[in-house]
């Protein structure tokens, strides 16, 4: 099989455009995502652009991208002034709008009664705090606790960029479903799915000799991502400070410990080796650049496909939570938004534009507001 032909998808024409991302609004927040049109199935049908036409305007506005990434540089295009109290002003108007979910427990606690807790929680930035080193980014133990406590209550994922069997390990919890590489790599509970799109379901055993169902929508773009993660280490092999990390179905490519003048090296580099293959495309998370699949297919997806798995999706009685600090969780608030049922739940200490409800500062009030959910249940005779 040619892995870098264009099949059914084209290259995406202009991923980031560089307004959207001053503003630090997510494209699901905007009417529409120029460009992007959704095919039949799970593909991502994006119009073809001929390869070369605007590079210089793409690397820049990746580069911008890239730029407003970094909380300082944020913050100072917005026009606040990191050494004044703005930060604080900024973030009390902001959670006016998004308020936080321990301030606002009672009221989540009083749409809850009845009905049936579902949570979904994401790994880095919500579990575990932002570190430089990818490989370094550990939950503490007290955290562990915690996940562990709401677990035995509550039917538990986490949903995770990275790959399934890396955070896994990571969070070491046999009690919980996980979904690793955006979703698209999702091990769930045995029952089988009903009036969900689950072709491609396999019964599989995990690490643990628990069965499950296995679901891996993007199986076929394995060799191409593998081939793409070998060919990323070696361009950037002299850049400082990159990480390529390996996902699995998406490979990460980490600047956050490069020096800021490489970083346009380093979007041009990723986007020269993606120009080969034309059925990737590339996101923008927290200092990091992401290499996907075009594939209808993210977390807000996986959060429905465990809904279905669980038995749980078409049920008026369930209420699903979705504990998460990235762009990739946006996917996640606006499936619960949209469908109208349970609550996203940001977590951030900075103003961000969300499709989330509730806010939460940073993993230690993730950590206060599942200790909560667990006198909640505790509570109820
Ligand atoms: O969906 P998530 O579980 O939040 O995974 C998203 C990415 O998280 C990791 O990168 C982020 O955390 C690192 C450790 O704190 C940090 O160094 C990096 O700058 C962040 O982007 C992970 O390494 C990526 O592969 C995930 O895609």
């Amino acid at each position: 099989m040619d892995l870098k032909a264009n099949h059914s998808a084209p290259i995406l024409a202009d991923p980031t455009p560089i307004n959207k991302q001053r503003l630090g609004i997510h494209d699901s927040l905007l009417p529409c995502s120029p460009g992007t049109i959704f095919s039949q199935g799970l593909f991502l049908t994006l119009p073809w652009k001929k390869p070369g036409v605007l590079d210089d305007v793409r690397s820049t506005s990746w580069l911008d991208a890239m730029k407003s990434s970094s909380p300082r540089n944020r913050a100072k295009n917005n026009g606040i002034d990191f050494s004044s109290n703005d930060v604080d002003v900024a973030y009390r108007d902001w959670m006016l709008k998004y308020p936080s979910a321990l301030a606002s427990f009672e009221q989540i606690a009083n749409s809850a009664k009845g009905k049936r807790i579902a949570l979904f929680l994401d790994y880095d930035g919500t579990l575990s705090p932002i570190v430089n080193n990818p490989d370094h980014a550990f939950m503490s133990n007290p955290m562990r606790t915690a996940v562990r406590n709401v677990a035995k209550y509550f039917p538990t994922a986490i949903i995770s960029g990275r790959s399934r069997e890396k955070v896994r390990k990571f969070v070491g919890l046999k009690e919980l479903y996980y979904a690793g590489s955006h979703g698209m790599d999702i091990m769930g509970p045995v029952r089988p799915p009903t009036d969900h799109n689950t072709t491609g379901t396999v019964r599989s055993t995990n690490e643990e000799g628990k069965d499950g169902n296995l679901f891996q929508p993007a199986s076929e773009f394995l060799p191409m991502i593998n081939e793409v993660f070998v060919a990323l280490v070696e361009i950037t092999k002299d850049i400082k400070g990159v990480k390529v990390e390996d996902n699995k179905f998406c490979v990460s490519v980490h600047y956050r410990n490069v020096d800021e003048k490489s970083w346009q090296t380093v979007a041009q580099y990723v986007q020269e080796t993606l120009k080969q293959y034309p059925r990737l495309r590339l996101t923008h998370g927290r200092m990091v650049l992401e290499v996907r699949p075009v594939l209808k297919w993210d977390k807000g997806k996986a959060v429905e496909f465990l809904l279905e798995s669980l038995g749980l999706k078409n049920c008026d009685d369930v209420l699903p939570i979705y504990v998460g600090d990235d762009r990739t969780d946006e996917d996640a608030f606006k499936f619960l938004r949209d469908s109208d049922r349970g609550y996203g739940i940001l977590v951030s200490s900075e103003p961000k534009e969300s499709n989330a409800y509730y806010s939460l500062r940073d993993p230690s009030e993730v950590m206060k507001f599942m200790k909560s959910l667990v006198m909640y249940k505790e509570s109820i005779p």
